[in-house]
């Protein structure tokens, strides 16, 4: 594989994205430092990292909004990505913003069907602005669903809604993951979170996966769960974080 982004390229039989040797650099600083991923089908992944740890580089890369990598990021098939705050155009109402782009003859048809499975039927004439932050959220996960990505690039998604939304988009995330199977990465700063939600949780430090943690506990999980109990230690040990919460 040449340096530089590859899309639609195929990859060993069961990935859908790898990454090699992929550094970023802004200024003279080093983000991303020769890092190496690579993307199951289907499997769930979380990122956690401190705060400019470079996990939004490394997101941005493989959605490829960043052309200013060095390295090589293989994808194999389609990818969508949902952010921290939805990022819906406001002068669109929701079943507008669900197809914007959407260039196929039954775009109307799955922004449809997407919304119905976010639950959000009701509010596909409505504009965004007179959406709550869970309900716009769901919209921006309709977006990227309608795609039907193989690779799905979750933003810290949920970090800006109240505590009971985040456990509504969490059974929600897990239920479209189960139907659709995308490969997920999801980037978060809830050790909680990643727990609960993937397969494999990540650890970003000096530019690279610096630690990796493989939950095996059945879905749905309960935070008290013995292995995640003793993974969320693991993992805080990993962030640099001491169990009570202060740096190490
Ligand atoms: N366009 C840019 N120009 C200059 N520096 C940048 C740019 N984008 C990111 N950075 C820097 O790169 C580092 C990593 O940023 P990034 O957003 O990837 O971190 P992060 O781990 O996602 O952080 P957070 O958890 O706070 O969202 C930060 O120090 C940030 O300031």
């Amino acid at each position: 594989m040449a340096t530089g982004i590859h899309r639609g390229v195929t990859l060993p039989a069961g990935r859908v994205a790898a990454v090699r040797d992929l550094t970023r650099e802004f200024g003279d600083r080093t983000v991303l430092d020769r890092l190496d991923l690579e993307i199951a089908e289907g499997e769930f992944i979380a990122l956690l990292g401190r705060s400019g740890s470079g996990k939004s580089t490394l997101l941005r890369a493989l959605a490829g909004l960043d052309d200013e990598v060095a390295g090589e990021v293989a994808v194999t098939g389609s990818v969508a990505v949902a952010f921290q705050e939805p990022r819906l155009v406001p002068w669109r109402r929701v079943h507008a913003n669900v197809t914007l782009g959407l260039h196929v003859p039954d775009a109307k048809a799955r922004a449809d069907a997407a919304l119905a499975e976010v639950d959000l039927t009701a509010r596909a004439g409505a504009w965004p602005l007179t959406l709550s932050g869970g309900e716009a959220q769901r919209a921006s996960l309709a977006r990227a669903l309608v795609r039907e990505p193989e690779l799905l690039l979750l933003d810290e998604p949920f970090s800006a809604l109240d505590a009971l939304t985040r456990i509504t988009m969490h059974h929600l995330v897990l239920t479209l993951w189960s139907v659709h199977r995308p490969a997920v990465l999801l980037v978060t700063h809830d050790v909680d979170e990643a727990l609960l939600l993937a397969d494999r949780v990540l650890v970003l430090d000096e530019g690279r996966i610096a630690h990796e943690s493989l939950v095996t506990a059945r879905r749905p999980r309960h935070r008290d769960d013995p292995e995640l109990v003793s993974l969320h230690s693991t993992l805080l040990a990993a962030l640099g974080v001491s169990p009570q919460g202060t740096a190490t």
